[in-house]
Parts: C-alpha cells; sequence; structure tokens
C-alpha cells in the first residue's frame, strides 16, 4: 500500500506532503497512493519504548504480545523492548525467541525481547546471554528489571560479558536491604501515611556503583526508571567523565508524585515509587538537558485482583504506552525536536534498532511514523485501553494530543485512531 499524507508537518515544520511507498519514504509522488488529510498533523518518528512489559507468556490475564502490540502502536510506538520478567522467565533462547514469534505474529510493532541477566532473575547465576543474543530474537539488552542485579560480581561480570557483542545491561536501581518491606517513598508523606519507605538512597547507591563498575570494564549500562533528583547528579557527574551510561525516566514520575499515595489507592503503586515535585522537576531538567536520555514508559499492566486490593498487598505498576505521547506533550509543550529525540532516536540507538528513529525528510528512510494531532484534548477512559489491563493512574485526566495514524515499515498500524487490525 501507498500513502500520501497530504500537508503534514513533519516535527512542527511547514506542511509539506510525504510519500510513503514500498515500506520507505519517498520523495516522489506515487501512482495510487491513498491520500491521508494531514493537514494539522505532526509526523514523529515512530515512537521506541525500550522498557515494556508485555506479560507473554505467564499472564496472558493482563496482557499478551497482541494486546500490548495494539496498546503500542494506538499510543503512536513502532517497537518496544519486552521485559523479560516472565513466566518462564526469558532467560533462555527458547522463550526470547517465543516472545519474539509472539511479536511477529501480532505483527503491529517491532516487539524486541529483553533477556534476563540472571537465571530466573534470581540473581545467583549469569543466564545465557550470548546463546540469547545469538537467537532469532537477537538480544541486545539484558535487564533483571522487577529485581536489582544486586551482587557486584555479578553485575562486573554481566557487564564484561555484553561487551563483546556492544549489548548493555539495563539495571533496576534498588539496593535490596534497604528497601526491605517499602510500600512507597520515604519522606514526609510516608511518615504521616504511616507506610514503610523506600529511600532515595537506595537507587542512588546502587546507581554510583554501577557507573563505576561500568567505568572499570568499559562496558554499557542503562539505567531504568530513574526517579531522584540524586540519581540525576550521579549521571551527570559520570557522564561528564565518559561514562558509557544512558539513562530513562518514565511519564509517571515526570508528572506524578508522592501525595497520590495518601487516597491510599493502589493504582498510584510503582516501583520505584513516585517522589517529591523537586524530584519530578530534577528529572524534567535532567530530559531536557540531556543527562537523562530517553523516557520509557514501564508499562506494566496488572490484572484486577492484583491492583484492586489493600494498598500493601497490590503489585507495583502502572499502564503507560497509550498515554505516554499526551503525558509528554502535557510536560513540555509541542517541543516536537526533543520529543522525537527522547521518545524514538535515543531510544532506538540505545536499543539497536534500525530502521527505527530515522529521518523522516530522507527518502529511503524505512516508514516507521506516527502521526499527532497536538490540537485534539481527550479524556482518559480506563474503559477505553486496547491494553488487557486498566490500571492507569490517569483516568479522568484530560490530556493533550491524540495519535491519528501509525505505520510500520509504511503499513498502517493505526488509522483514524483505531488500530487497523
Ligand atoms: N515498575 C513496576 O512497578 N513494576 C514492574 C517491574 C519493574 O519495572 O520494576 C512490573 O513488572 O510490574
Ligand atoms: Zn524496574
Ligand atoms: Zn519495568
Amino acid at each position: 500500500m501507498a500513502y500520501l499524507l497530504k500537508g503534514v508537518s513533519i516535527l512542527g515544520a511547514s506542511p509539506t506532503d510525504l510519500y510513503i511507498a514500498d515500506g520507505v519514504i519517498s520523495d516522489k509522488p506515487v501512482d495510487g497512493a491513498e491520500v491521508i488529510d494531514a493537514a494539522g498533523l505532526v509526523a514523529l518518528p515512530g515512537l521506541v519504548d525500550v522498557h515494556t512489559h508485555l506479560r507473554e507468556p505467564g499472564r496472558e490475564d493482563a496482557e499478551t504480545v497482541d494486546t500490548g502490540s495494539r496498546a503500542a502502536a494506538l499510543g503512536g510506538y513502532t517497537a518496544v523492548c519486552a521485559m523479560a520478567n516472565t513466566s518462564p522467565v526469558a532467560d533462555t533462547a527458547g522463550v526470547v525467541e517465543q516472545v519474539w514469534r509472539l511479536g511477529r505474529e501480532a505483527g503491529l510493532v517491532d516487539v524486541q525481547p529483553i533477556g534476563a541477566v540472571t537465571v530466573g532473575l534470581a540473581g545467583k547465576q549469569m543466564a545465557e546471554l550470548g546463546a540469547m543474543a545469538t537467537s532469532a530474537a537477537n538480544v541486545r539488552i539484558f535487564s533483571d528489571d522487577g529485581f536489582c542485579v544486586a551482587d557486584p560480581k555479578l553485575m562486573r561480570r554481566a557487564l564484561e560479558y555484553v561487551k563483546a557483542f556492544d549489548g548493555v545491561i539495563a539495571q533496576h536501581a534498588e539496593e535490596p536491604r534497604l528497601t526491605e518491606g517499602a510500600q512507597m517513598h520515604e519522606g514526609e508523606v510516608s511518615t504521616r501515611l504511616g507506610l514503610t519507605g523506600w529511600p532515595a538512597v537506595a537507587e542512588e547507591a546502587i546507581i554510583a556503583r554501577d557507573v563505576l563498575l561500568a567505568e572499570h570494564v568499559g562496558s554499557r549500562l542503562h539505567v531504568c526508571h530513574v526517579s531522584t533528583a540524586g540519581s540525576v547528579e550521579v549521571l551527570r557527574q559520570a557522564k561528564a567523565r565518559g561514562v558509557r551510561v544512558t539513562a530513562e525516566v518514565t511519564p509517571h514520575h515526570l508528572l506524578l508524585t508522592d501525595e497520590l499515595a495518601a487516597g491510599y489507592d493502589p493504582v498510584f503503586k510503582v516501583n520505584p515509587p513516585l517522589r517529591t515535585r523537586k524530584d519530578v522537576e530534577a528529572l524534567r531538567r535532567a530530559l531536557l538537558d540531556g543527562v537523562i536520555d530517553v523516557v520509557a514508559t514501564d508499562h506494566a499492566p496488572h490484572a484486577v485482583q492484583d491492583k484492586e486490593c489493600e494498598w500493601s498487598y497490590a503489585r507495583p505498576g502502572m499502564l503507560g504506552l497509550e498515554t505516554a505521547l499526551p503525558i509528554v506533550l502535557s510536560v513540555f509543550g509541542p517541543q516536537w525536536d526533543l520529543i522525537a529525540d527522547r521518545m524514538s532516536i535515543a531510544p532506538a540507538r540505545i536499543a539497536g534498532l534500525d530502521g527505527h528513529g530515522g529521518d523522516l525528510t530522507k527518502a529511503g528512510t524505512p516508514a516507521n511514523l506516527t502521526l499527532v494531532d497536538p490540537s485534539v484534548q481527550r479524556v482518559v477512559d480506563p474503559a477505553e485501553l486496547a491494553s488487557r489491563s486498566r490500571n492507569t493512574p490517569y483516568a479522568g485526566m484530560t490530556l493533550p494530543g491524540r495519535i491519528v495514524a501509525t505505520f510500520l515499515r509504511g503499513e498502517a498500524t493505526v488509522l483514524d485512531g483505531k488500530a487497523v487490525k
């Protein structure tokens, strides 16, 4: 199928006609192209998420590769990296290949599996990183996300190991001894509510250790869901020294604070926890100045029984794929170059996803892109989400921006705001 996006604005530039044919951007008119009136719409390179939980295999009641892919495409994504904390854990070539194949079958976004660092995420024994890297899934990111690789010797070995194939270890930075029984951010609000606190230093101490380890062995480290002002300062110093470290922030840590725990609604329970206004402001500045490289959703669907219960029993995590761009737009406004870099170009580079995050003004660029209508304000209705789960913290909020269409290698996955299959 060929398309003509008539009057589209590429990254906010003046309106132009954009042709898509044979899976790529074309600079010449194409006969028989379907015309899409794109006046007022902004084209962005398809969004790329380096941190998505798709729950398959094991928790298909919360999400599947298919439903998560649908949520991703509707959110403007063309590629997502699927976290390894499934059941069974994605710690072998067999499991990562299964997830990769399911992604191909769904055909809505590129699903790039992340491999576990340790067997069963148990933090004791290194998983078969090499076998996952050379498998059909071509794994480059490894993470025990959900758990921290707390053993420094194991972390060092994993960092050394992935160097051979330019892999990266994505760390869930949480010193486990400092967060035993933790329910929310440790601070004034946790004291008032009488909930056990998760101190900022539990994150900062691991990041400090890991940037030193990465520096020592010359390997790539990626820090998941950075949530504190102190972490930003550790990262800033490490980057200034030339350490090969990248970092992500989630939409929820850019917007929400620990005050929301006051109603004891577990929809606001997440790991790392929502922090303070001061942290939110530091994270925003870090994303703007590049100390934090990317926005990653940490889309964490959970079944009703795991979320609609008492705070202390609820699983941590919140949905993210379908609201990420509207949240970022609401926080930063229409800074399209920034948004394209932090949500597509930089994440594609970190994940090694060639073909994503490309230049839409160049003929021959793979046609992975999304069209946004920034003039529309929408109320988030959990019942309308494509995700199989409903745990969005933004229910009832009015957010700017609507994803009108998404294209994966020139084929529409979303048209008129609806998934095409
Ligand atoms: N973020 C969360 O609160 N939960 C994630 C795990 C994780 O990202 O650490 C999950 O898998 O549900
Ligand atoms: Zn995590
Ligand atoms: Zn996660």
